[in-house]
């Protein structure tokens, strides 16, 4: 550790430093802390810090010291910027000015361990997964801080002991608000670090374990390679910090040794210290507020307001020196590191084997969706009732046979007269009144057999249909089953002489797909897509959500965790939930839905899950970007619909309307469904452009949607 001195003049000279611009409230400061001789021998420096949000400035070029081997109690009003301030000196907000070194080097700087295994970060919110264990728990942050398990577990059974922490298999969410607490701070001692920050480690733990924390925190500094900043709102338990900084409105008052913060107020307590303080701040402030034009230029300067009133501190105008790091230290900083992946991925299984119920339903739900797709969406309607007008009286009517051929499964005739006929369609109660006239078999039998036929012969030889079109899936089903009806009683009477009365139009064998090929057919490749994208969306949309807002997030970045580990990890762990569900889907849709599929049953599955990986990935941008939960449920919902519907999925894309079309032509699913269909209804491969292009594209979508989380997540931690 580098040499401090002890020298009770230079605080003293630093003060008078600041004499003209605190003249009325000199203060002769009897410092007995030890000094630093060099940067290198302050654990944390701060100068001309500010950070606002927004409009609000919370930090005011704040300068603050914090030196090797003590204990600095930041102290404060709730409000003040305390916590703002850790967050900056951790990295995890970024300050507007200024400049901060944190054991001798910017935070995230390449090649440096803070954020890392140096620093021990008990944030203010629990930032605990609360379906761990407390050994789930510390053996997760062990393995981020590249600890082997034997390590882990006997500083697990030391701070069990130590922070009186019940048992190690009992679940966090289980645990009292105080043993949470004690757990938080546990994780944060876990690696012996070199730095401590601790937010208001002793909220609601009993006087006896607080005095032992601190006792923990006095043993551990004087060693000199610990260093411990901390904040408390129990103002006299501060006092067995080597150094206090009492801060108000984003600004240090006082920066200075318990005691000699006391006696510089002639104060008994520190709190009584502190509230003589910031009186005198208050009257500094109003007196400068009315007699601003008395006042030197230098006073009004914003950097008055950075020195507190007492410091042992060096000035603010240091030179900041100029940090660089060679381009390996840079890469290997840069690249992720698959101890943080693995520890985080397992975080992951963890907490759904803790979740076995909604891991059920997350493997099941795809399966159900599929399933009602394709018995509910594209089949024939059943049980259609229609009116049946019939003026020929004799059984043996051609009439009665074609009629005996229309499907019974589909069609329900209705036998009435034509007045009822008409009255139940109008009344909505049939969707189709089917007339013969009462020659209708003379007529038929002359149309069919004479070359030359009465235009009355052919009106009473046909068959006279008046269609409900109000709904056209209906409509052209009974349409389909009158035509067949006709076909199969034509085939019947005439038999080798049917192909007299046939249409003028043949449709021969088709060369893809099946005559009686129906929409489910159609639908199914691009549900299957969507279902699984959509899954994938909404398995990951909130994943940072929450982390962010329970503060795990920063946490775990803290602990060295990149942005770029915490989205891989993320995506592979997502991708173990996706390929089940994938499996479960294609076993549904081939075996029991009985889909054809002509095509590679390797490029079906890769094309699936590249469009899972497209969810996931659009899931971790929406994650990243959105704080809240209910704006990112909101995001994953309506982007939803619009998708389904310009992606050709239940309707086809031809039937788009330019220049809606180019849009949907872009979307991460129009070109993938169609290649999808194209792999199993025509048994195409990679090298016809129909297929490879809804991979390329997928791929496109991927690579794009993974770029841009992890640009924001990087933005915004
Ligand atoms: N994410 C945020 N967005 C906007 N304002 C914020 C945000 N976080 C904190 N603030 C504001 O910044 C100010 C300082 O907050 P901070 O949490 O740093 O105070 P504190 O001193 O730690 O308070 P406490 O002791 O109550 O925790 C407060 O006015 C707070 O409302």
């Amino acid at each position: 550790m580098a040499a401090r001195r002890d020298d009770d003049t230079v605080g003293a000279a630093e003060c008078t430093e600041m004499e003209p611009r605190l003249k009325e409230d000199t203060m002769t400061a009897d410092l007995e802390a030890s000094l630093p001789s060099g940067p290198e021998d302050y654990a944390i420096r701060c100068r001309d810090v500010c950070r606002s949000y927004g409009k609000l400035k919370v930090l005011t070029s704040l300068n603050m010291a914090v030196q090797q081997g003590h204990i600095y109690g930041l102290l404060g009003p709730s409000g003040c910027g305390k916590t703002t301030l850790l967050k900056c000196i951790v990295g995890t907000l970024k300050i507007s000015k200024g400049h901060i070194t944190v054991l001798g080097k910017p935070p995230a700087f390449p090649g440096h361990n803070v954020p890392g295994r140096k620093v021990g970060y008990m944030p203010q919110d629990l930032a605990l997964y609360n379906e761990f264990t407390i050994s789930d728990t510390l053996s997760f942050f062990g393995r981020i801080h590249g600890l082997t398990s034997k390590e882990t577990q006997a500083r697990m059974d030391f701070l069990v002991e130590f922070l009186h922490l019940p048992q190690k298999n009992s679940l966090v969410r289980n645990l009292s608000g105080g043993q949470r607490r004690r757990v938080s701070l546990g994780a944060a001692l876990l690696q012996n670090p070199e730095l401590l920050i601790l937010d208001e480690p002793t909220v609601g733990v009993d006087p006896v374990l607080r005095a032992k924390i601190w006792q923990h925190l006095v043993e551990i500094v004087k060693t000199g390679k610990v260093s411990v900043i901390i904040t408390t709102h129990y103002i006299e338990e501060a006092r067995q910090a080597n150094m206090v900084g009492l801060m108000r409105n984003g600004r240090l008052l006082a920066e200075g040794p318990p005691d000699a913060v006391m006696k510089q107020h002639s104060a008994t307590t520190l709190e009584r210290a502190f509230l003589q303080l910031c009186e005198t701040s208050d009257q500094v402030e109003s007196k400068r507020e009315s007699s601003s034009l008395e006042i030197s230029p230098s006073f009004l300067s914003g950097k008055d307001e950075s020195q507190p009133i007492l410091s042992v501190g060096p000035a603010a105008s240091d030179d900041i020196p100029i940090y660089s790091a060679d381009w390996k230290v840079r890469a290997r900083h840069v690249l992720p590191k698959w101890r943080n992946i693995a520890a985080l991925m397992i975080k992951t299984l963890v907490r759904m084997k803790r979740m076995p119920g909604s891991l059920c339903f997350q493997f099941l739900l795809p399966v159900i969706q599929i399933s009602l797709i394709c018995l509910c969406v594209g089949g024939d309607p059943e049980g259609i009732h229609i009116a049946v007008v019939n003026n020929e009286s004799s059984a043996s009517s051609y009439s009665n046979a074609l009629l005996s051929f229309l499907d019974n499964s589909s069609v329900t005739q209705v036998a009435l007269s034509h007045s009822e006929a008409f009255e139940g369609i109008y009344n909505g109660e049939y969707w189709g009144v089917v007339g013969f006239g009462k020659n209708f078999t003379s007529y038929l039998t002359k149309r069919m057999i004479q070359r030359q036929v009465s235009r009355e012969v052919v009106d009473g030889g046909s068959v006279h249909v008046w269609l409900d079109l109000t709904n056209r899936q209906i409509a052209l089903m009974l349409q389909k089953k009158l035509h067949q009806a006709f076909q199969a009683f034509v085939d019947n009477k005439l038999s080798s002489m049917a192909y007299m009365v046939a249409l003028p139009i043949k449709f021969e064998e088709p060369i893809y797909g099946h005559m009686n090929t129906d929409f489910t057919t159609f639908v199914t490749p691009g549900a299957v897509l969507s279902i699984t994208f959509y899954l994938a969306v909404g398995l990951t949309a909130l994943s940072f959500v929450l982390e962010r807002k329970e503060g795990l997030l920063d946490r775990c970045w803290v602990a060295g965790v990149s942005s770029l580990e915490t989205l891989l990890a993320h995506l592979f762990s997502q991708l173990f939930v996706i390929s089940v569900q994938i499996i479960l889907l294609l076993l549904f849709i081939l075996l029991v839905f009985k889909m054809p599929n002509e095509g590679s049953l390797a490029l079906v599955v890769v094309l699936i899950v590249l469009q899972g990986v497209t969810g996931i990935s659009f899931g971790l941008v929406i994650s990243s970007a959105i704080d809240d939960e209910q704006n990112a449920n909101q995001a994953a919902l309506g982007i939803f619909y619009p998708n389904l519907i310009l992606s050709g999925i239940i309707w086809p894309v031809e039937c788009i309307p330019y220049p809606l079309r180019y849009l949907s032509l872009a979307l991460p699913q129009t070109y993938a469904s169609e290649s999808l269909r194209c792999i199993m209804y025509r048994g195409w491969g990679l090298s016809r452009m129909m297929v490879w292009r809804g991979f390329a594209v997928t791929l496109g979508w991927n690579t794009f949607f993974l770029i841009l989380a992890t640009v924001i997540l990087k933005l915004r931690t």
